[in-house]
């Protein structure tokens, strides 16, 4: 496999006011997107997963700044002014990577109808389509949404919120681009849009008209219709990758545990339910608890984890963790293993 998009240690903070607090949002995160592959990242709201998505999608702005990391996408080598939104950013946007955005109303311009939208993104892009052409593959993908072809000719506002979010989930994927940055797109949905929706996006998927896709949301069990690996982020930081089945089934991480208990998902057509929180809330990232940031909620914190960043423990292969109690269980583990071996 190659890896199709690649980010290095990537920081980012928001500035509001030049001599106000920084809110670090996104804090020495890495990661990879393989080619074909659909990474889940799943974390409680304001976690910084938007911020992520922003980030991996070229969609920098005040008073968002990346102040450090490297990323590569689809073979171009993207330098911090070009991901602060630089020229490079410009240039690789919509075909390169896009961004499927959690705001559906913003996505599409208020004052053309459905069906110009469409015609001006994908004339901009790509050279020589007429109308029919770009038509035509819009009414194709709108159906694979359930989607009348009657919605071209309706101004945004005429649409329903969640007609609206299927539109520009249609709109995003038009220039088949490399790498889809999908954020939170099914949270305006009901049960059968958010399947039809991700039936779409594996579809573009298999047939490699996307070659990759990164799927951001909070709900994390429902990344097991679409993700092939998942990452957990907490207050800024990865805590856990790993392979999907093995981060839904046995998650390693205390933080990954408590969030998939704290959510159900009902058998299909049912409401999803809420059967438990998360007790208090994610920290404020202005200056985030010392140590290991989760451990004032931790249900299995040790003294350390208030001192100490906590290591990288390898649980699995690709699937890691970053906690101390997961280390000291695994060295647990191994110590009784030779301690057998020796008897
Ligand atoms: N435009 C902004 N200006 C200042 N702070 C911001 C801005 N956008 C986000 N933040 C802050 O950055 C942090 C991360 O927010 P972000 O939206 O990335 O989290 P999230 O996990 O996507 O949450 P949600 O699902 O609610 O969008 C939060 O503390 C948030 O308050």
């Amino acid at each position: 496999m190659s890896t199709l998009l690649e980010a290095r240690r990537i920081s980012a903070s928001y500035r509001v006011d030049s001599d106000g607090p920084r809110i670090r949002a996104v804090d020495d995160v890495s990661l990879t997107l393989e080619e074909g592959e659909a990474l889940g990242v799943a974390g409680e709201s304001g976690c910084g997963k938007s911020t992520l998505a922003s980030i991996l999608s070229l969609n920098v702005h005040p008073p968002l700044q990346v102040t450090g990391g490297r990323l590569r996408v689809a073979g171009h080598d993207i330098p911090l002014d070009g991901i602060n939104g630089g020229r490079v950013a410009t240039g690789l946007r919509g075909k390169v990577v896009a961004l499927l955005p959690q705001g559906a109303m913003n996505a599409l311009n208020p004052t053309l109808r459905v069906r110009d939208f469409v015609y001006d993104v994908l004339r901009s892009h790509v050279a020589g389509i007429t109308r029919k052409e770009a038509i035509a593959r819009a009414t194709e993908r709108l159906e694979r949404l359930a989607l009348p072809p009657r919605v071209l000719d309706a101004y945004p506002h005429q649409l329903s919120g969640g007609m609206r979010q299927r539109v520009v989930a249609v709109v995003s994927t038009l220039l088949d681009p490399d790498v889809l940055i999908a954020d939170e797109p099914t949270s305006a949905l009901d049960v059968s849009s958010q399947r039809a929706l991700l039936a779409l996006l594996s579809h573009l998927l298999e047939q490699r008209i996307i070659r990759g896709i990164v799927f951001i949301t909070h709900e994390l069990p429902l990344l097991r219709y679409i993700a092939h690996r998942i990452a957990i982020m907490y207050a800024g930081q990865l805590v856990e990758v790993g392979p999907a089945e093995e981060v839904l089934f046995q998650p390693a991480h205390p933080y990954t545990k408590v969030l998939m208990e704290a959510t159900i998902v009902l058998e299909t057509g049912t409401r999803r339910q809420r059967i438990q929180t998360v007790g208090g809330a994610p920290p404020n990232l202005v200056s985030p608890p010392p140590g290991c940031r989760f451990h004032p909620r931790c249900p299995v914190a040790m003294g350390r984890c208030s001192r100490e960043a906590p290591p990288v423990v390898d649980v699995g292969a690709g699937h890691s963790a970053v906690c101390w109690w997961v280390a000291e269980q695994r060295a647990g583990e191994a110590g009784s293993m030779s301690h057998a071996a020796s008897n």
